[in-house]
C-alpha cells in the first residue's frame, strides 16, 4: 500500500497563537502516520521548542514527520512580536496559503489546513477577501473540479455538520440573501461532498427553517412557504434528500442529529452556536465545493494569550485529522 500524500500547512498570523499550536499539534500527531509539512518560517517554529527538519518537497515530510516538524521554509518579511500583528507581513501570510493551495493542485500535497490568520492587518495592506475561503475558491476557481463549486463553509463539532447558506453579514441582511437560488446551491456542494469528502453513499440533508416555528404555517414569516418550500421540491426532484424546512430549535439535540448527515443552516450563528456549544475547543472549519482539501482550526489568532504557553490545540489537530480523512475519501480509501 502506498503512503498517503502528506497535508500542507500554512502557518497563519506569526504574531498569534499559530506558531505554539502548529508545534503542539506535531507534538500530538507525530506518531499517527498523518503527516503535514508547515509552510512557514522556520526559526518562529524553531523557538516553540520542538525539532524541525526543512525539507524541498512535501513528500519528504511523510519518512520526516515521525521524527521532526518538517517546514517548507518560507520567512517573515519583518521581526515578529509576539500579540502585535504587523501588515508589512501580510504578504508573507497569503504567501504562504497560495503556496499551499498550489501545492494540492499540483497533487504534491493531498490537502491544505491552515492556521488562524488576523483579517485587519491583512486588509490594512490591500488583501481584498473577506477570508481564507473566498481567497482560496479565488486561487482554484480556474481549476479543473467535476462538481458544483462552493465555497460552501461548514463547521463541524463531534458529529455535527453544520454548513452554511449565509457566512459574515448583518442579521438584517439575513432573509433577502436566503434565496431559493443559493439554498439550492449550497445543498447540492453539500450533497456532493458528503459523497466525495465523507464517503456517505447517500446524504440526509436537514434545512433549518428561518422564523420561530418553521414560520408557524406563515403566521410567523414566510419565507418557509415562499422561497424554502420551492427549493426543497427543486432538491428532491433532482434525488437529493433533504428535509422540509425544520424549525431550528429542535434540530440540534442528539436524537435529532442522529436523523441527518449535513445540516443547512440559514446564518451563521444558526450554525455556530449550536457547534460552539458541542464542542468549543475541538470544532472544524472545512470549506466544501473546491477542487482541494481545505480546513481549518474554528478559532482566530488569539492575540490575549498569544506566547504564553496556554492556547490549546484541539481544534488544530481536529482539522489535520478532518483534513486525512477527507484527502483519503477524495483517493477513493
Ligand atoms: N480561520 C481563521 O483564520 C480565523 C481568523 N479569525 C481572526 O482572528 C482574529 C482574532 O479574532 P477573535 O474574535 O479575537 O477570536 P479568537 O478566536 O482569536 O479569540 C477569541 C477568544 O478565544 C481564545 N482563544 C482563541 N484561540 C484559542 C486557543 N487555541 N486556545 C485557547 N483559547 C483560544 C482567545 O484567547 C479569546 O479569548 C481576528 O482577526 C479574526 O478575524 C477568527 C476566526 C477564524
Ligand atoms: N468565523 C469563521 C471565520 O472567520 C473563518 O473564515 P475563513 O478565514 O476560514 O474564511
Amino acid at each position: 500500500m502506498t503512503a498517503p500524500r502528506p497535508l500542507v500547512l500554512s502557518m497563519g498570523e506569526p504574531a498569534g497563537v499559530g506558531p505554539e499550536i502548529i508545534a503542539e499539534a506535531w507534538r500530538a500527531l507525530s506518531s499517527e502516520g498523518a503527516p503535514f509539512a508547515v509552510i512557514g518560517d522556520p526559526e518562529l517554529l524553531k523557538a516553540q521548542g520542538v525539532p524541525i527538519v526543512e525539507i524541498g518537497q512535501v513528500a519528504d515530510a511523510a519518512d520526516r514527520f515521525a521524527r521532526a516538524l518538517p517546514v517548507l521554509s518560507h520567512p517573515v518579511s519583518a521581526p515578529v512580536t509576539v500579540g502585535k500583528p504587523d501588515p508589512a507581513n501580510a504578504g508573507v501570510v497569503a504567501d504562504w496559503i497560495e503556496r499551499g493551495v498550489d501545492l494540492c493542485l499540483s497533487g504534491e500535497a493531498s490537502g491544505l489546513v491552515t492556521a488562524p490568520i488576523a483579517k485587519a492587518p491583512l486588509y490594512a495592506a490591500g488583501f481584498r477577501f473577506p477570508g481564507h475561503t473566498e481567497f482560496i475558491a479565488e486561487l482554484t476557481a480556474d481549476a479543473p473540479f467535476a462538481g458544483t463549486r462552493g465555497p460552501v463553509m461548514m463547521l463541524t463539532a463531534k458529529d455535527l455538520r453544520a454548513c452554511l447558506v449565509t457566512i459574515h453579514v448583518a442579521l438584517d441582511q439575513v432573509p433577502q440573501l436566503v434565496t431559493g437560488e443559493r439554498v439550492i446551491r449550497t445543498a447540492r456542494v453539500v450533497h456532493e461532498a458528503m459523497r466525495r469528502d465523507f464517503g456517505i453513499a447517500r446524504p440526509r440533508l436537514a434545512l433549518a427553517a428561518l422564523n420561530p416555528h418553521a414560520g408557524e404555517g406563515g403566521a410567523l414569516g414566510l419565507q418557509e412557504i415562499e422561497v424554502l418550500a420551492p427549493a426543497v421540491e427543486a432538491l428532491r426532484a433532482e434525488g437529493i434528500a433533504i428535509t422540509e424546512p425544520r424549525p431550528a430549535d429542535t434540530m440540534f439535540h442528539d436524537e435529532a442529529r442522529a436523523t441527518y448527515d449535513a445540516a443547512i443552516c440559514l446564518y451563521h450563528d444558526q450554525a455556530l452556536i449550536p457547534v460552539k456549544t458541542l464542542d468549543f475547543w475541538g470544532g472544524v472549519n472545512a470549506t466544501l465545493g473546491l477542487p482541494i482539501v481545505r480546513t481549518s482550526p474554528d478559532h482566530g489568532t488569539g492575540f490575549d494569550i498569544a506566547g504564553k504557553g496556554v492556547a490549546r490545540p484541539e481544534s488544530l489537530i481536529a482539522a489535520v485529522r478532518l483534513a486525512t480523512e477527507m484527502a483519503a475519501a477524495r483517493a477513493g480509501g
